[in-house]
């Protein structure tokens, strides 16, 4: 029964409901107009219709001499048919616009098909004659025509609100003279690493302190998300230091990201500064890494903040759990969550009651089996451990121990979606 439970466990949010909680209070970012190529993996937000045809003319599928097919329509070997040439046509050089019957016009891959014309006899097929052309093998009528409007439509829908634009999607725009789409942009997320313990990495370090490992992963983590990651670096254990730090910060974030200073300890200055808002959540979430956790909103524009623990992996994965579905969907992004899949465990594992267990794995995918295999302990300190795994073993919240060779759900973390 819910209340024979200590009081730690009735207070936590389950992953679930943190996740959601954080979903419902956002929404994705306003459209806007951005370059092309600045659009790759973003979601349009318009439906994109063609103002041209695909191909915009009649053009040449080969390099040969466009011809009216029944002039030819008797060539062979043994009785090839000679044309005079009274032209060429090159791409993007179009100066003959019309072909008189019994005449041949040199012509380009690419290039408008004289009026006229209806076959094109590909070089292979004649003696590549300049005043004159032999052609001994006839074209069937409108070979080697392409079409005007054979592929795209003057207002076909192109894409549809809602398509993520990779490059097919941008080559297709571009070729209707498209140079812009409307899209939901990438959030611009800050990252502040707190903590007085840290060191930039490549500056010397003292013997009771790290270097910040978490702000480059975060960063990292914002990017490869499809977000543009803004890495403010180190903020001292001083709440008046973060919240200077913050209030800097605030004017390019759609959303702000700390790691550290969330627990219990003396110098919890992320809890610190910003309890007194009251408008960020502090609390655990029933997970192991990643207990204590807290989001909200901060300053003017209502940014979210998400606080994310400082030990390294229980930062990594509560980004994943939390930053990450937060992130897509504020650029529009389905499904907003890794997806999951089920591998059959190699070895037992044991893990504790009352906490969903995120061990690191190794997911390997044989002929018919997908196997997990535990990649080192269960602390949130190992950050080598986590720089083996490829996935991540999810142990339910009140099972205790898992035998090798049982199904589990794992998250695979290198996998786009
Ligand atoms: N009395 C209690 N102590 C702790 C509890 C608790 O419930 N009661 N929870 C533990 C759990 S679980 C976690 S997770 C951590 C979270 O602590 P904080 O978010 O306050 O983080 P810090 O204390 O600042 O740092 C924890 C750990 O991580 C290292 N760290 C911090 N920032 C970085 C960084 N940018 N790069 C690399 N490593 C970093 C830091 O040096 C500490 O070792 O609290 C437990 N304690
Ligand atoms: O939640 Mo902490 O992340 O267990 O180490």
């Amino acid at each position: 029964m819910a209340n024979d439970q200590p009081k730690d466990r009735q207070s936590l949010r389950s992953v679930d409901e943190h996740q959601q909680a954080i979903l419902d209070s956002l929404r994705p970012l306003p459209p806007y107009d951005q370059p092309l190529l600045d659009a790759l993996g973003l979601v349009a937000a318009e439906d994109v219709t063609s103002p041209i045809d695909l191909p915009s003319f009649d053009n040449s599928a080969m390099d040969g001499y466009a011809v009216v097919q029944a002039d030819v329509a008797s060539a062979s070997d043994e009785n090839p048919v000679h044309l005079p040439v009274v032209g060429e046509i090159g791409a993007g050089q179009a100066r003959i616009l019309a072909l008189s019957p019994g005449t041949a016009v040199k012509i380009m891959t690419g290039a408008p098909v004289p009026a006229g014309a209806d076959a094109i006899v590909p070089y292979e097929w004649t003696d590549r004659g300049v005043a004159q052309v032999v052609i001994s093998k006839a074209p069937y009528e409108g070979q080697h025509v392409r079409g005007a409007g054979e592929d795209v439509t003057v207002g076909d829908l192109l894409i549809e609100e809602g398509t993520r634009l990779g490059p097919r999607q941008l080559g297709l725009l571009a070729s209707v003279g498209r140079a812009s789409v409307v899209v939901r942009p990438r959030p611009r997320v800050v990252i502040l690493s707190t903590g007085s313990e840290l060191r930039e990495p490549g500056t010397a370090r003292g013997h009771d302190s790290i270097y910040d490992g978490n702000s480059y992963m975060l960063a990292a983590a914002v990017r490869r998300a499809g977000a543009i990651a803004y890495r403010v670096g180190i903020v001292p254990d001083e709440p008046q230091a973060f919240l200077d730090a913050l209030g800097d910060q605030l004017v390019r974030a759609d959303a702000v990201i700390t790691s550290g200073g969330v627990s219990m300890g003396d110098y919890d200055v992320v809890k610190e500064a910003l309890l007194p808002s009251g408008t960020v959540w502090f609390g655990g979430v029933a997970m192991q890494p990643g207990k204590p956790q807290g989001f909200g909103v901060v300053g003017e524009d209502q940014t979210p903040i998400f606080t994310l623990p400082g030990n390294p992996v229980s930062s990594f994965i509560s980004f994943e759990m939390f930053v990450l579905p937060a992130l897509r969907r504020m650029m529009g992004l389905l499904p907003y969550a890794r997806p999951t899949v089920e591998a059959t465990l190699t070895h037992a594992v044991k893990s504790p009651p009352g906490r969903a267990q995120y061990l690191r794995g190794e997911l390997e995918a044989g002929d018919r089996t997908v196997t997990v295999s535990p990649v080192g302990g269960p602390g949130s300190h190992l950050i080598g451990d986590l720089s083996q795994a490829n996935a991540l073993i999810v142990v339910p919240t009140e099972t205790t121990s898992l035998d090798a060779g049982a199904t589990v759900t794992v998250v695979p973390l290198d996998r786009e979606f």
